[in-house]
């Protein structure tokens, strides 16, 4: 196990190292944030690799490069024994005389030495070979057998980063050793064609036979750029040329390895290898096989983003088949001629960008893609103190950027240490920068990552020197889970030319190979961004002639595309408002139906309580005046009996009687004191009394009755209100209806209306279909004016719908008024 003697078990250390070589330019950020924690990594602080029923775990391997003294170096008197190899594994560090360590560790803050431990140490002595045989040797076997890798260095400027990644023509680093090894590995199984290509992510997209043109007409055109470098090796001053480890020459003739062993079971297996090689400059990625544009002279960034499984990939980036040493080689070439270098204080040809030169390796077994791996070397860009390295102008925004991004990085890895450690909570902030970013799968178990920190001896860049050996200290104490790869993850996804799965639960889904390989040729204006000006004239002229044909082929069947597209259009719009129609009718019929029931039932219900109203009004008067039939009989007739007497009794009394005034009560008292002595008069007295106290009882009840008949009237009266009411209520009803009605009528009147457009929308399409059945015929007999091809084709690809018929189809488009939208 390795230690350090400085505690380093704070996250604050590692910051601060990062922050303190940035300090000039950005203010410290908090690196802690609640967010969810990262469930690949390990809370198990091991410090072995070691391999669990699950997934493998190892500790981040970090190696130390310590860079010889160059004879500048020595004579200004670099050399004060600062950085002292007690092991191949232990490093310690002397502050300096002047150095801000010294002056800190005199305040009492800090020491002025450090020990520090690493996986291995390789000292200034050390060459390329051992280098490589100790560090990237197992990787390379790794990515031989299916699985992921990155290696990265990490240093402050000139010490000698990109010399031990890529090194020199005699020398070289670990790239071209790595390119070599796998060469050998796969030599006389390596997968002839060209038709299965990296595709976003971890995909692998099949090439039908154009885009295989296409693919080696590209290649051609990327290794005659280095062939025209060749001619001017000084075109472009940001050419890395001028330096001592420029591999602008860069072969592999001098390095020798043996074939490493394949098994028995290997031998069937082809291989084939496709390189990326890309930088992250000032937080944009960009593709260093790309030629950037002639006339603008500017590279077109390009983005980064994530699969569906979370891992983050650079879109639209050059894959460049290559199937031996020397081909990598000149890929190279051609990406270090377009990396961002300058000259600095500190390093004449300083590496200002983070460069990534990626290698995916495909096992295909028949038509079968079994199994995809990925090596990745990324040369970090030197951190650096901006006022030492008096840098300003465009050198500080790029220092800015590249401390930024590195600062980022030590956020990373201080979070999964952290995590490591058990703060379940760390949030490891990749997606802080393109570059964490796209580590971030690496880091979170899909492959394993190597870190080599390279550090010069100079007393002058102590500090800086200081901080990057605190940073691999922390680095060190990351521990990788690796996710043990499914039969899944092994074998890629297979996609089409559309980017459509070909394969479909295992099995290649031959029908969509086929359909894709029979589709008529079509231009793939994606593809074509190479620059092809510096092919012969005829060669060009022959290729210009293929597009003009393809153009045109391509612009019919967009036309008959787009013709029928629209005619579908146009009739599933003409469903969708009949079938809506229909359905609106249905509802309105519906609802009439609805509210006639609901007015017929209301008015039932209203005669019906009228009646019962009106039946128990008159059965309450009738059990109220209710008297027996027969009684009522006998007092009718005893009433007429005595009324009949009493009119025979006054017509006599009227006739026979000395009393000339009729008979009246005030009368009655008189009658019997004047005639008291005559009992017949007393007895007839007596019976008119009673006759008139019996006619003023019945004159009572008659009133009474009369009453009661009035009473009846205003009832019935009432009812005829409440009824006059209900009908006005079902006025209502029956006027609502009929505007529903009208309503309805209306509707149809419209989709009349829609009809009649549709069909002359249908005679359009028939004129149109004529005009371009009389193009078909005809296509060559309408004169082009020869300004040149290539304008004509810039034309056409920049306007492909300004045809006629286009124009004639958008005027149609335009004046059919049933394509806009009607007001309801
Ligand atoms: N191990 C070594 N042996 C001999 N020379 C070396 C060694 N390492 C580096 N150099 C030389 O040191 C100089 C600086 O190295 P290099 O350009 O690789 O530094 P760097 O870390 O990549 O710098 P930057 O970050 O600025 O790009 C080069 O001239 C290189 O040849």
């Amino acid at each position: 196990m390795m230690t350090t003697v400085i505690d380093l078990t704070h996250d604050g250390n590692i910051l601060e190292a990062m922050e303190s070589t940035c300090n000039d330019l950005h203010a410290c950020e908090p690196c802690r944030k609640d967010l969810p924690e990262l469930s690949s990594i390990s809370s198990i602080a091991s410090v072995q690799s070691e391999v669990l029923d699950g997934p493998e775990q190892q500790q981040l391997r970090v190696y130390l490069r310590v860079r010889p003294f160059s004879n500048a170096e020595l004579n200004s008197g670099e050399d004060q024994g600062c950085i002292v190899l007690e092991d191949s594994e232990t490093a310690v560090l002397h502050a300096p005389k002047g150095s801000a360590s010294m002056k800190n560790s005199e305040k009492g803050i800090g020491q002025s030495m450090y020990k520090f431990s690493f996986t291995q140490i390789f000292g200034s002595e050390v060459g390329q070979a051992e280098v490589f045989d100790g560090t990237v040797r197992s990787p390379v076997q790794d990515f031989l057998q299916g699985k992921n890798s990155l290696l990265f260095s990490y240093g402050v400027t000139n010490a000698g980063k990109t010399h031990t990644i890529q090194g020199s023509a005699k020398d070289p680093g670990i790239l071209p050793r790595a390119l070599d090894i796998v060469f050998r590995h796969i030599s006389g199984r390596q997968y002839a064609l060209m038709d299965l290509r990296p595709y976003l992510g971890s995909s692998v997209q099949r090439l039908d036979a154009d885009q295989l043109k296409t693919e080696k007409l590209q290649k051609a055109v990327l290794f005659s750029l280095l062939r025209e470098s060749d001619a001017e090796p000084q075109r472009t001053s940001r050419s890395r040329s001028s330096s001592s480890s420029s591999v602008s020459s860069l072969c592999f003739s001098g390095i020798s390895y043996d074939q490493t062993e394949s098994s028995a079971e290997d031998l069937h297996v082809q291989y084939c290898v496709w390189v990326a090689y890309y930088e992250i400059y000032n937080e944009q990625v960009y593709d260093l096989l790309l030629p950037q544009n002639s006339k603008t002279k500017k590279r077109s960034s390009l983005r980064v983003c994530d699969e569906s499984n979370g891992n983050s990939y650079v879109r639209d980036l050059r894959w460049v088949n290559i199937h031996n040493s020397d081909e990598a080689c000149r890929v190279l070439r051609v990406g270090n001629k377009n990396r961002s270098a300058a000259s600095t204080k500190m390093n004449q040809s300083s590496s200002r960008s983070h460069s990534i030169f990626t290698m995916k390796l495909l096992r295909i077994d028949g038509t079968d893609v079994q199994g995809i791996s990925e090596l990745s070397l990324c040369d970090l860009a030197g951190s650096e103190r901006c006022n030492k390295t008096k840098t300003f102008g465009e050198r500080l925004k790029e220092a800015g950027n590249i401390n930024t991004s590195l600062l980022t990085l030590g956020k990373c890895i201080a979070a999964l240490r952290s995590h490591n450690n058990g703060v379940k909570s760390s949030y490891v902030p990749f997606r802080e920068s393109k570059l964490t970013r796209l580590f971030q799968g690496v880091f979170c178990g899909r492959g394993k990552a190597f870190m080599i920190v390279n550090i010069n001896q100079c007393a002058s860049t102590y500090d800086e020197t200081l901080n990057v050996m605190k940073f691999s200290a922390v680095a060190q104490q990351v521990v990788q889970v690796l996710q043990p790869r499914s039969l899944e993850s092994l074998a890629p996804r297979l996609v089409g030319r559309d980017g459509k799965p070909l394969v479909k639960n295992g099995v290649i889904d031959q029908q969509a190979v086929d359909d894709y390989l029979s589709e008529e040729e079509l231009l793939d204006g994606a593809d074509d961004e190479a620059d092809m000006s510096i092919l012969p004239q005829e060669e060009l002229l022959g290729i210009i002639e293929t597009l003009r044909t393809k153009l045109l082929a391509e612009r019919r069947k967009n036309l008959v595309q787009e013709i029928q597209i629209r005619k579908e259009m146009g009739d599933a719009m003409l469903q969708q408002l009949m079938d809506s129609e229909e359905q609106h009718s249905r509802q309105m019929a519906l609802l009439k139906q609805g509210y006639e029931e609901k007015l017929d039932n209301t008015f039932e219900l209203y005669k019906d309580a009228l009646k019962e109203h009106a039946y128990q009004c008159a059965v309450e008067r009738l059990e109220e005046d209710y008297i027996p039939i027969e009684e009522y009989n006998t007092a009718q007739k005893e009433l007429k009996t005595r009324l009949s007497e009493v009119e025979e009794k006054l017509r006599r009394s009227e006739s026979g009687s000395t009393l000339g005034s009729p008979f009246s009560p005030t009368q009655e008292c008189s009658t019997q004191t004047v005639h008291a002595e005559s009992p017949a008069q007393d007895a007839d007295a007596e019976r008119s009394k009673r006759l008139y106290r019996e006619k003023c009882a019945v004159e009572k009840l008659c009133c009474e009755k009369q009453e009661l008949i009035v009473a009846l009237e205003s009832r019935i009266s009432e009812l005829n209100d409440t009824l006059q009411e209900a009908g006005e209520s079902y006025m209502e009803k029956l006027s609502l209806v009929q505007t529903l009605q009208n309503k309805l009528t209306y509707q149809e009147r419209e989709t009349e209306h829609l009809q009649s457009d549709v069909t002359e929308k249908e005679a359009v399409l028939t004129s149109l279909r004529e005009e371009l059945a009389k193009l078909s015929q005809a296509p060559e007999e309408t004169p082009r004016p020869r300004r040149g091809l290539l304008a004509n084709i810039k034309d056409s690809v920049s306007s492909p719908r300004s045809g006629t018929l286009c124009r004639t189809l958008k005027r149609s488009v335009r004046t059919t008024p049933s394509l806009k939208k009607k007001p309801v």
